[in-house]
């Protein structure tokens, strides 16, 4: 359905733009139909803007997006609204992306006017009444009320709706869950299947395992832009090859286990990074990294099983 080819994002940064920052480095994956993929990696990693990317909300650099098969990178006019028929995205603040003086489904308006201006009154209204049971709320208790009358779920839900307006095929969900509580978080994940389940792609974008975990059948592990492990989602899981792979894992806080002083080695996510200029990016955290010759260059993903691709020198043997 979505794929990612080889795409970067150079941001112009500092005074006048004199400097460049990579966010994306050369990023490559699949999202298949009805498929969910967990993008995952620390704070700064590059997960939003690649979201951005594929919304059209940031240029691409380099590389290209194709849906279904057709180069979306560089869309415009007629062509950009069709695409945003089928692509939509959800953002993590749910209570940001309302003015708290309009009524919360206010915002289903735009939608109306952007898309569907000759749709008449009645028509409409259904529309919306079967996007919103179909997200799990009842009109009759959620229209006409300010945002404040409204939980942090049933306005993500709203968002969802708004999203289900169109004919959408792909979801973006970036952080749509972090900021709700664990009953009302496991009710919009549960959401997310079921529209999974009737076909719907996602790309859910999250800095949280488990719920990476719970929800995805593929996951793409990002470090500093680049793909650094992917693959199916108990592999990865289960048996992380790429040494940062395996340090978010064990960080994970389990459910019954006390935290116990020194159990788990975090390396510092402020290192400053050496004068590597094409060298491996988890060098400087890297507890096996070996000698400089061999990190020094940046090492390629390799499938080391059906699926399962990691980027490291250590874990496969690589032409330099
Ligand atoms: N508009 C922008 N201009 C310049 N730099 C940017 C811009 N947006 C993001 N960045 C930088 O790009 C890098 C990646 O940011 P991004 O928001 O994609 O990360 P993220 O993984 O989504 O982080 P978080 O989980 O904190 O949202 C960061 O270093 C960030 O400071």
């Amino acid at each position: 359905m979505l794929t990612l080819d080889g795409v970067s994002k150079v941001y112009r940064v500092g005074t006048f733009g004199g400097k460049s920052l990579v966010a994306v480095n050369d990023v490559s994956f699949d999202v298949g139909d009805s498929e969910v993929v967990s993008l995952i990696g620390e704070s700064g990693s590059g997960k939003t803007t690649i979201g951005k990317m594929i919304l059209h909300l940031t240029s691409i650099s380099s590389g290209a997006i194709r849906f279904n098969g057709v180069d979306v990178s560089r869309l415009n006019g007629r062509a950009r609204k069709e695409y945003y028929r089928h692509v939509q995205g959800v953002f993590q603040d749910p209570f940001s992306s309302y003015n708290p003086i309009f009524k919360a489904d206010r915002i289903f308006r735009t939608i109306r006017e952007e898309f569907f201006p000759k749709i008449d009154s009645h028509e409409w209204n259904e529309k919306i009444d079967s996007s919103m049971r179909a997200v799990g709320l009842n009109p009759d208790e959620v229209l006409n009320k300010f945002p404040h009358q409204l939980s942090g779920g049933q306005l993500q839900r709203f968002l969802i709706a708004r999203a289900l307006l169109l004919d959408v095929q792909f979801l973006v969900a970036d952080e749509i869950i972090s900021m709700l509580d664990a009953s009302t978080r496991v009710g919009v994940l549960n959401l997310l299947a079921e529209l999974k389940s009737r076909g719907l792609s996602i790309l859910f974008i999250t800095h949280d395992l488990s719920l990476g975990y719970y929800i995805s059948q593929k996951s793409v592990i990002l470090y500093r832009g680049c793909v650094v492990e992917m693959g199916p989602t108990e592999q990865v899981y289960h048996h992380p090859l790429h040494p940062y792979t395996k340090m978010l894992m064990a960080c994970v806080p389990r459910l019954g286990m006390k935290w116990e002083c020194g159990e788990i080695e975090v390396t510092n996510p402020n290192v400053k990074q050496p004068d590597l200029p094409s060298g491996c990016a988890y060098y400087d955290r890297c507890p096996v990294a070996g000698n400089k010759r061999d990190c020094s260059t940046s090492p390629s993903l390799v499938e080391v099983e059906p699926g399962h691709f990691v980027a490291c020198w250590r874990q496969t043997k690589q032409e330099s």
